[in-house]
């Protein structure tokens, strides 16, 4: 545990703002004794030595090499034990130009930094007890947040959220394995392990470890986005529908059908869902268009059958088609009733009512779409986790305790009982990081930007 396959006490270096040309770039430094050796490079070396963590000092790099200038710049420094990674460390902000950055680097390679794997910065601040895996990973998760809901949600997880819960149950087992671990230390008593064990509470801890496990769903959800296709037959209003969601003309609309004639998409947000919207040419029933038009339908198909969800419209003025809904994946399809302002009747049983032209049942839609995609209502202050490992982790905690529970109903002797347990508490410790081995670890930070 805790063994690297490279020396995590070196000095390192990157550059951890984007590479390109920008107002100013952001380059850490971190380790042990990083301060004396850039102050050796440092126009004010003195107030660099001196000063308190978590100040800045202004000065212009300077390469000790030649005495020539490489940049003026800003540093901040980080004693010992403080600041992000944990170790002493400084930042240095620089121009943003790409020259002056690889001349930074090159002078400071020459003073003895190595370059930063990607990740090793949180990796030092997890080693160092700054952060446990769950934060580490959510730092990764917040830069790679694809909508507003998903940063919101792994800025909540670097907050803790996921590891509160991960504590509250590992505090459950805890209690469990220590009434069990004393009676097995008095084999001459005979205690069943029915008679120590409350089975409601094992049945409890696993709903939660699986309620828990089941938020990766929505986690992803909201990260990865969704697939949301309009289909139904031409002039149904699809691209009607289609502009109202993209707020602009984005489709052509027009009375004649099959107007579309190959599919059309878009990127929006759908009560936060990144949603990718397309657009298909229109079915019809019977009569053939031309070879485009076939093509486009051919095409259409497929984004019909890729797509998560498909809304399939029905024009209210001229009602369903005999046998139109056949062949349609019920769990997948949100049947619509377009043109409710100039339908025929309601909608029928099953068909959630629109107008394109109107805007009417378009919120209702929306919150409809909404909870077809995620299943469950996430409120704003439940922890919700985007990691395939604290998934599996947490499926093979909870899959313990199920043993632990047959094993009371065969009434499995103690010592059996508490394998389970036990095992059930270690991947809820891997979760956190407590027990964790070296390549898990190099292979959740080689997913990283070098400099985070
Ligand atoms: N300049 C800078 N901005 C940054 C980061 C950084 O490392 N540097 N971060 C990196 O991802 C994020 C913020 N994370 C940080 C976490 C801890 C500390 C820190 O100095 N902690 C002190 C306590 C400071 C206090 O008293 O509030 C410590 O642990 O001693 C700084 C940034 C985003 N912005
Ligand atoms: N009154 C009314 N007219 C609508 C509504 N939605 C669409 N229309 C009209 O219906 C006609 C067809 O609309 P489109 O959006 O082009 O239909 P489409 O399903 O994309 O048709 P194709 O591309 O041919 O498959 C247009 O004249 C629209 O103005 C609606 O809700 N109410
Ligand atoms: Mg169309």
């Amino acid at each position: 545990m805790k063994s690297i396959s490279y020396d995590t006490s070196e000095p390192i270096i990157a550059l951890a703002s984007a590479w390109g040309e920008s107002a100013v770039a952001v380059l850490r430094a971190s380790g042990h004794g990083c301060i004396p050796l850039l102050a050796d490079c440092f126009s004010r070396s003195e107030a660099l030595l001196k000063a308190p963590s978590h100040t800045m000092v202004h000065g212009v790099l300077i390469d000790p090499a030649t005495g020539d200038a490489v940049d003026e710049v800003v540093c901040a420094v980080y004693r010992d034990g403080r600041g992000y990674t944990g170790e002493e460390a400084v930042e240095i902000f620089s121009h943003g130009s790409m020259p002056g950055i690889q001349l930074i680097l090159e002078t400071l390679r020459a003073r003895g930094f190595r370059d930063a794997r990607p990740g090793e910065f949180t990796l030092r601040a997890f080693l160092n007890g700054k952060i446990d895996l769950t934060r580490a990973e959510a730092v990764g998760e917040i830069i790679s947040s694809r909508s507003r809901a998903a940063h919101a949600m792994a800025l909540h997880r670097l907050e803790g959220s996921i590891f509160r819960r991960i504590d509250s149950f590992k505090e459950g087992l805890k209690k469990l394995l220590a009434v069990v671990e004393i009676q097995l230390d008095y084999p001459e008593d005979e205690v069943s392990a029915e008679d120590l064990i409350a089975e409601d509470d094992i049945l409890q801890l696993k709903g939660e470890l699986e309620t828990l496990a089941a938020t990766f769903s929505t986690g992803r959800l909201y990260q990865e986005g969704a697939r949301v296709a309009l289909s139904g037959r031409t002039n149904a209003g699809k691209s009607s529908l289609f502009n109202l969601f993209v707020r602009e003309d984005r489709s052509i609309v027009s009375d004649i059908h099959g107007t579309t004639r190959d599919f059309v998409h878009e990127q929006l947000s759908i009560r936060g869902i990144p949603v990718t919207l397309y657009d298909t040419a229109g079915l019809r029933h019977g009569e053939t268009g031309d070879t485009v038009e076939r093509e486009g339908i051919r095409r259409s198909g497929l984004v019909t059958r890729e797509a998560d969800l498909v809304l399939y419209l029905v024009d209210g003025s001229t009602g369903v088609r005999t046998g139109e809904l056949e062949g349609l994946d019920p769990g997948k399809t949100l049947l619509l009733w377009n043109k409710a302002d100039i339908a025929n009747g309601p909608a029928p049983e099953g068909f959630l009512s629109v107008s394109a032209v109107t805007g009417e049942g378009f919120a209702l839609l929306e919150e409809e779409i909404c909870r077809r995609l995620s299943g469950v209502k996430i409120g704003a202050d439940e922890a919700v986790i985007d990691s395939l490992r604290q998934r599996d982790l947490l499926v093979r905690s909870a899959e313990s305790l199920a043993q632990v529970l047959e094993g009371l109903d065969a009434g499995m002797p103690l010592d059996a009982v508490t394998v389970d347990l036990r095992d059930a508490m270690d991947a809820l410790g891997e979760i956190t990081g407590e027990v964790t081995s070296a390549e898990v670890l190099e292979d959740m930070f080689s997913r990283f930007c070098v400099g985070k």
